[in-house]
């Protein structure tokens, strides 16, 4: 099914005129799930995204689907609870995206450990307890010293007591954004990117019919309406809430900034994803990742209020995630230098979340129980039933819950929070991309109960986690055989099998329609037939507009092929010059872009000022 851009030009004809069940504000993973499940309903749904789809949070996290091991010692079970059965989940829909991938985690005898040999070994088994790991394959076990050393001999050894080794899944963020946004397009719903909501709309009542969009390409503003609205904005969701100039909104998020490196693999080698406490005693643990010849390793966790849109590595975050990587492994001595690629995101954080509703826990505000509290003791001590240190335990109690966990970044719950406002906007804030599914589905079943209430409208209920994304029709117990199944077809009309296989486990089952393409195409100048087969997909089934759109989220390659990029990005922007018929301008800008975008990631624009 086609999906370029004249499909948005399309969709846009369609926002304009027909009126939505369901409009989602947000093309992040959060957004693309519910309008994953919101369209195989048949509700009615378009989604709107200002920037590429995933191009906010979702294209820059550490690329796992994981349970969020160290979540355990803030004693956020909901959390883990859910995100270690979700991995599951998605690999079940997506296949083609989460892999397995046994995590190392190296203990130290250090003062703010986050774990012990002892508390490791209790939270794996609760970890695989939790997500139902009984493979023996993937079950966890623990490793002496001299083990561990032996896996990884270039970790420090000093104050080395052991390790333990649990599974969690690396991932491709983009990749599983992008695979529910082309699989709700299929399902009727109508996605378009680079529209942003600007207004929201009321009726006399004061009820939420729709939004005021305007389509970032062309400065056209236009209405949308819709039944029912829902903010997926992830860090922008108190602008969002705020669009509606009545509201008196409480602002609830605390974005945080994540910051991960890329060095080659030579330069740091890992056997396998190894995840250790930064040494600084600040409750941060750093993932190291082994991917294609390649090393990441992040993140950073710090309090951010910049540019929500540009968010990029300071000077200050690679020196700080290069001296806990220097102080954990030697002799490695890595410096600005081997840096080949960076990206930086926002954590969407619920300031002082201690829970999450979806899960069934409080939400860390001041909950109504607090409120009632406060006021039940301030009437008590007026009609002299209360004490002075009854109303100060009182306030000690709202305070604590407010402000929990001010201090520390690391500390906020990275649950999230489903709500609707007094105007009927649904806001889905927070979470991860692990619990995605499992937040889509609460957020559906009360968008189902209100398009039934409200406007006697009836949807029958689907199993989400049988819903495979767009690539995902494969056999989940069995993918690398699927893909490897698959990507004969490609060696068959004549691609190098390494080639072939490359594309299979980038597109999963859709690589039939990126095979499909040989009989039409050949090798673009400048790059091979398999480059230039992703290429073509990409702009007619993936909604890609932009070289950035294509080499940074599309494929990963700004971060992960670094030595062929200055190559291939001369033939990437050629041919989507002459495909998409850009004026010489049009496709100077572009070019000007996607080298500022490569200038960002690998940091020369730091290094210069070295
Ligand atoms: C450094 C870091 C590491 C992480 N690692 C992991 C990990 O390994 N695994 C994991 O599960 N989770 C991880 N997370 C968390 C996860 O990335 C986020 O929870 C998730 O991506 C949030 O998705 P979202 O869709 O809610 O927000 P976003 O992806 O930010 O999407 C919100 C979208 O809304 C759009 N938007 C905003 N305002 C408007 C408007 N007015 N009109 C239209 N569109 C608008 C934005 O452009 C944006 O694209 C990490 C996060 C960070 C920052
Ligand atoms: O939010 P944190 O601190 O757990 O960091 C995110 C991780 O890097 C992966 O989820």
């Amino acid at each position: 099914m086609a999906f370029s851009a004249a499909t948005r030009q399309e969709n846009i004809a369609r926002l304009k005129a027909e009126h939505l069940d369901l409009l989602i504000i947000g093309g992040g993973i959060t957004g693309a799930g519910v309008a994953l499940q919101a369209s195989a309903m048949g509700i009615k749904t378009g989604l709107i995204e200002m920037q590429d789809f995933s191009e906010g949070t979702s294209s820059r996290s550490t690329k796992l689907v994981h349970g969020g091991i160290r979540y355990l010692k803030t004693f956020d079970v909901e959390v883990v609870a859910d995100t270690v059965k979700e991995r599951a989940a998605i690999q079940h829909i997506a296949p083609h995206i989460p892999r397995p991938d046994p995590m190392l985690i190296p203990i130290y005898d250090e003062p703010g450990a986050t774990f012990t040999m002892f508390s490791l070994k209790v939270a794996m088994d609760l970890y695989d307890r939790l997500a139902d790991v009984t493979d023996p394959k993937y079950t966890n076990y623990t490793l002496s010293r001299d083990e561990v050393l032996q896996r990884e001999p270039q970790l420090k050894a000093e104050n080395l007591v052991g390790g333990g080794v649990y599974l969690d899944y690396i991932s491709n963020d983009a990749r599983l954004v992008i695979e529910n946004i082309k699989q709700a397009q299929v399902d009727g719903g109508i996605m378009t990117s680079h529209v942003q909501a600007t207004q929201l709309l009321h009726d006399e009542q004061g009820n939420l019919i729709g939004a005021q969009v305007k389509d970032l390409m062309t400065d056209e503003e236009f209405t949308v309406h819709a039944r029912l609205v829902i903010n997926t904005a992830g860090p922008w969701s108190d602008f969002v809430r705020q669009l509606d100039p009545d509201a008196k909104i409480t602002p609830q998020m605390r974005p945080t900034k994540g910051v991960h490196l890329v060095v080659a693999a030579d330069r740091l080698p890992v056997p396998q994803p190894t995840y250790f406490d930064t040494g600084d005693q600040d409750d941060r643990m750093v993932f190291v990742v082994p991917r294609a010849n390649k090393t990441y390793f992040g993140t950073t966790d710090t309090d951010y209020t910049a540019d929500f849109k540009h968010p990029v590595a300071t000077r200050e975050d690679v020196d700080y995630l290069l001296a806990i990587i220097n102080n954990r492994y030697p002799d490695v001595h890595l410096t600005i230098d081997d840096i080949e690629a960076s990206w930086a995101g926002l954590r969407p954080l619920i300031a002082a979340n201690s829970s999450s509703d979806y899960n069934g826990g409080d939400s860390g505000k001041l909950s109504d129980q607090s409120f009632a509290a406060v006021i039940d003791v301030v009437n008590n001590y007026e009609n002299k039933q209360a004490t002075r240190s009854d109303v100060e335990q009182v306030l000690k109690n709202v305070d604590s819950a407010l402000s929990e966990h001010k201090s520390n970044p690391s500390a906020v719950s990275r649950g999230s929070d489903l709500s609707v406002a007094d105007d009927g906007l649904i806001t889905l804030a927070g979470g991860k991309i692990t619990d995605y599914r499992k937040m889509a589905a609460g957020a559906i079943t009360l968008i189902s109960h209100l398009l039934a209430s409200r406007f006697d409208a009836h949807f029958d209920p689907i199993d989400s986690k049988d819903l495979a994304v767009s690539g995902g029709a494969l056999d989940s117990t069995n993918v690398d055989a699927a893909l490897a199944t698959l990507a004969q077809q490609g060696q068959a009309k004549g691609l190098p099998a390494a080639d072939a296989l490359q594309l299979a486990n980038l597109y999963g089952a859709n690589v039939t329609h990126v095979f499909a393409l040989i009989d039409e195409l050949s090798a673009a100048p400048g790059l091979t037939l398999a480059e230039t087969l992703g290429l073509r997909y990409a702009l007619t089934e993936e909604m890609t507009l932009t070289p950035v759109d294509y080499l940074l989220r599309r494929t990963n390659h700004i971060l992960f092929q670094r030595e062929t990029l200055d190559t291939v990005k001369v033939g990437v922007v050629n041919e989507m010059a002459r495909y998409l018929g850009w004026q010489p301008a049009e496709k100077q800008q572009r070019l000007d872009q996607l080298n500022q975008a490569i200038a960002e990631s690998d940091l020369s624009l730091l290094k210069n000022n070295n």
